[in-house]
């Protein structure tokens, strides 16, 4: 059992943390029909790109800042419940200008749904913006430049995500100058459905403190002692790796031989309900499955908010939490 650890996660998409219950009492908010995304309670999607799509759709259900701080609330509420003390939620300004929000207002009822989460439960939280690398590198600048100019409080980070194969990181290079300038921390996706050498790709052109994903690295041993050596520190989500078939199975997961490489992990939900997980099952999964002791997971969980992008007391106050 793992319920009575403390967690910590920095790796969760908030459209993709939609519970698909809540996503049925959207639809039914607006008229949609949903037979297309949700069958049987659950998402509907076969491969990336289908996953993609599913999550789009499912992100137009959210119109207004209200619904948005509902989203935000509903998930964060839910992972305190299950021992989370700090979750960093991954925010695409996009998906508020598509629906006619706005960024400023997308990030606001997000913000709201935070705040009121925190005042219910006492859980942290922030959010990274990110950029969508399937929009191509000219949209990832204008969202760049937006993350750097906006100075939210909550707002502390950056990201690339979507589809790996599209485009090559260096074209990329210029969308993280911008956010790293103004302040914010860097991450983004690589080394998910793309090999080794897009790992390599994102700290040669990004040099980025975490990677989202990373767990492809696995294929070259040289870049496994690179990251252990530069103290890289991967967002390692098991789950959305099975569920996309990047592994076979969690026995081939390379999450334990990471580990005893020497390379600082965490583990995180992604999309948790796309993938039929939570931040709670990933931490029994790591625990039952992979054999993981609580000292280990409890190292993850310090990793994490060693590695969050926070302000240095805020930092120290979660990590003192931990030793509660
Ligand atoms: N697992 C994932 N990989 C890349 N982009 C994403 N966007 C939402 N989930 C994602
Ligand atoms: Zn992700």
């Amino acid at each position: 059992m793992t319920a009575h650890l403390k967690k910590a996660e920095v790796h969760c998409h908030i459209e993709g943390a939609t519970p698909p219950e809540l996503a049925l009492r959207q639809a039914r908010k607006y008229g949609v029909n949903t037979s297309a995304i949700i069958r049987d309670g659950a998402y509907v999607w076969d491969d990336f790109t289908s996953f993609v799509k599913c999550y789009d759709s499912v992100a137009s259900l959210f119109r207004t800042e209200g619904d948005y701080a509902l989203l935000a609330e509903t998930y964060l509420t839910e992972l305190a419940e299950a021992g989370a003390i700090y979750s960093e939620i991954i925010v695409s300004p996009d998906h508020g200008n598509t629906i006619g929000l706005g960024a400023d207002a997308y990030i606001e009822g997000l913000a709201a749904g935070m705040e009121a989460a925190k005042a219910k439960t006492g859980i942290e939280s922030r959010m990274l913006i990110t950029g969508i690398r399937h929009l191509g590198p000219e949209s990832v600048v204008s969202t760049a430049e937006y993350a750097a100019a906006l100075r939210h409080p909550l707002v502390t980070g950056f990201n690339l995500a979507g589809e790996e194969r599209m485009h090559s990181v260096a074209e990329f290079a210029r969308a993280f100058d911008i956010v790293r300038d103004a302040g914010l921390g860097l991450t983004i996706h690589a080394g998910e459905l793309s090999g080794a050498f897009s790992v390599r790709d994102a700290l040669d052109h990004v040099r980025p403190s975490r990677i989202s994903h990373g767990v492809r690295a696995i294929e070259d041993g040289d870049l496994v002692k690179r990251l252990a050596d530069e103290d890289v520190v991967l967002e390692v989500c098991p789950g959305s790796n099975i569920s996309l078939q990047v592994f076979p199975d969690f026995a081939a997961h390379p999450l334990p031989p990471l580990y005893a490489a020497g390379v600082r992990v965490t583990l995180n939900s992604d999309d948790p309900p796309f993938f039929h997980t939570s931040l709670a099952q990933e931490y029994e999964i790591a625990a039952h499955v992979m054999g993981f002791e609580d000292g280990e997971l409890n190292r993850m969980t310090r990793t994490a908010i060693e590695a969050a992008f926070v302000d240095e007391p805020t930092r120290q106050r979660l990590l003192a939490m931990l030793h509660m």
